[in-house]
């Protein structure tokens, strides 16, 4: 049963562990995203980001510690029930991770293939996918007929055509140019608004930061090192958070 409400996380992680031989990557890792929230993770290259994500998609075993999607310990679940929990999170990959040999419609189908009832309707969510990130006229373009905002767009759109509940941006401003980086941002507000979702960011960049996050939490040697709004993080005064706002 789902367990959602304003006041109970949708995701959780409590005292997540991962270690690769010596090299102790997440060192009791914590966070709790709830509904409709955009939470900000940053930590610095390799602190341990992308294997953080691996783990609550179940794509990495961790070594101790919670994962809880909505109410679900991901321990507990099946194959299939981790891959049904998987269609209600919409996740845009570093680097949009277009198909290059798919058209768009195509690219967009593809997270649809395996639900009967949404194949059935696939026309009608491509384009209502597309329509929210402003670009209905692509369908029947190639990726390398994009230009890069125009990329992560139609990655955006790919992220939300199952209507997820959660959506997980993982570097979604890297490699664009400032003004369609405002623009990319622009757009995970109004989809946050337009599906009620929440969102988890992963990014280095502070101007998406600034606009995006309701909370933030800085990932340092493993750990929640400090956590707040963009502005209490920006006016601290340790020199660990600092070199984050440089
Ligand atoms: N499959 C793996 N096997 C061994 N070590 C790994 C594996 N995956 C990640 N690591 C190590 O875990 C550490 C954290 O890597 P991770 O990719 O999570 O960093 P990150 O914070 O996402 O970095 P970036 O911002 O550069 O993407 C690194 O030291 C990396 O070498």
């Amino acid at each position: 049963m789902e367990k959602t409400n304003n006041r109970e996380p949708v995701l959780k992680i409590v005292d997540l562990k991962k270690s690769f031989g010596d090299n102790h990557v997440l060192n009791g890792f914590s966070l709790e995203l709830y509904k409709g929230e955009s939470l900000v993770i940053m930590g610095k290259s390799g602190s341990g980001k992308s294997v953080m994500i691996k783990c609550l998609m179940g794509l990495l075993d961790h070594d101790s510690g919670l994962i809880e999607i909505m109410g679900q310990d991901l321990s507990k679940l099946t194959l299939s029930q981790l891959n049904e929990l998987r269609t209600q999170i919409g996740f845009l990959f570093q680097g949009s991770a277009l198909y290059d040999s798919m058209t768009v419609r195509e690219n967009l189908e593809f997270p649809l293939r395996k639900n009967k009832e949404k194949y059935k309707q696939k026309e009608a969510l491509v384009i209502e996918a597309l329509e929210s990130v402003g670009l209905p006229q692509v369908i029947d373009l190639m990726p390398d007929e994009l230009s890069g905002g125009m990329k992560r767009r139609v990655a955006l759109a790919r992220a939300i055509i199952l209507k997820p509940k959660i959506i997980i941006y993982d570097e979604p401003t890297t490699g664009l140019d400032p003004i369609t980086s405002k623009e990319i941002i622009q757009l995970m507000r109004d989809i946050q608004e337009k599906y009620g979702a929440s969102s988890l960011i992963i990014t280095h960049d502070v101007d998406c930061a600034r606009v995006i996050a309701n909370r933030m939490i800085l990932l340092i040697d493993g750990v929640n090192y400090a956590e707040g709004s963009f502005a209490e993080l920006a006016l601290s005064t340790d020199k660990n958070i600092k070199a984050f706002f440089k």
